[in-house]
């Protein structure tokens, strides 16, 4: 189990011939074992934390820690799962899993590795697609099978970036569920950082939303979601504390969104005038 601690961090991107302030002073302590989302509207620097955390791109400012040590460089506590997926193309389903398996835990033997992979493809439906590729799957199934791999990686430290933004609606939702059993039914409790731009999900999820501000990106409010684990989502979504807490968060992001739109309206009066 591990802690991430953000720490004042700030990004500026310099371009040949823009700056673009895309962070601001960030400030956040995530505990071991917690799931934390971070919501805000688009081009508010969410990515840009993630890949921070991560230790893909250095900060303008500030630091990450994890646990006690500092972040400098990618390494395997912590494993990140993107839009788009992550799953080794030339591989098969089966053979993702047995990488990621044979690669986190040196000292298994192969028959239990094999009973690992072919454990995690049941779990999630997918024993019937054990040969088939990435690209054979469907987008639904992708995602499934990069959750898996996520989970079988074994890092203390989930990062995942709008994992299933381009699934359709039901789909989400068996994604959602899968994602807290997963979570839940782990032995060591892995902390999330979850990014989305879906208030329901936000909520379903986590522990806690962090509610950011568009450009430059900053913390606006951090709040807590009081629902007990585990969450009915018929029983949740009806009740009043629901609708008030997700009326709350849609209000946030909206008030920023009249500020841009009244910004890029009278860019256009200036244009057309
Ligand atoms: N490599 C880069 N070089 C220059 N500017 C960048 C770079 N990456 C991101 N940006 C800019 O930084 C800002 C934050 O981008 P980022 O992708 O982190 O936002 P986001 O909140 O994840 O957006 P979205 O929700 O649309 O995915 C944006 O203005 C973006 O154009």
């Amino acid at each position: 189990m591990l802690n991430i601690d953000i720490n004042n961090i700030s990004m500026i991107y310099e371009t040949k011939d823009s700056k673009v302030n895309a962070l601001h002073n960030i400030n956040l302590e995530i505990n071991s074992g917690e799931f934390v989302s971070i919501i805000g509207p688009s081009g508010c620097g969410k990515s840009t934390l993630i890949n921070i955390i991560a230790g893909i791109i250095k900060p303008t400012k500030g630091f990450i820690k994890v646990g006690d040590r500092k972040v400098e460089n990618p390494n395997s506590d912590i494993s990140v799962v993107f839009q788009d997926y992550s799953l080794f193309p030339w591989m098969t389903a089966y053979d993702n899993l047995h990488f990621a398996i044979k690669n986190t835990n040196k000292n298994l033997t192969e028959k239990e590795i094999k009973e690992k992979a072919l454990k995690h493809l049941e779990i999630i439906g997918l024993s019937k697609f054990s040969n088939s590729f990435p690209k054979e799957l469907s987008g639904g199934m992708t995602q499934k099978l990069a959750i898996s791999r996520m989970f079988a990686l074994d890092s203390k430290i989930f990062l995942l970036d709008e994992p299933f933004g381009a699934l359709d609606a039901l789909n989400r939702i068996h994604m959602q569920d899968l994602l807290i059993y997963l979570w839940r039914s782990g032995n060591n409790n892995q902390t999330i950082l979850y990014i989305t731009h879906d208030v329901d999900e936000s909520i379903f999820l986590s522990d806690r939303i962090v509610v950011m501000t568009p450009s430059p990106g900053k913390i606006k409010e951090i709040i807590e979601i009081p629902f007990k684990r585990p969450r009915n989502r018929k029983e949740l979504t009806g009740s009043k504390e629901y609708l008030s807490l997700r009326n709350h968060i849609l209000s946030l992001l909206t008030e920023d969104m009249k500020v841009s739109l009244n910004k890029q309206e009278e860019q256009m009066r200036k244009y057309y005038d």
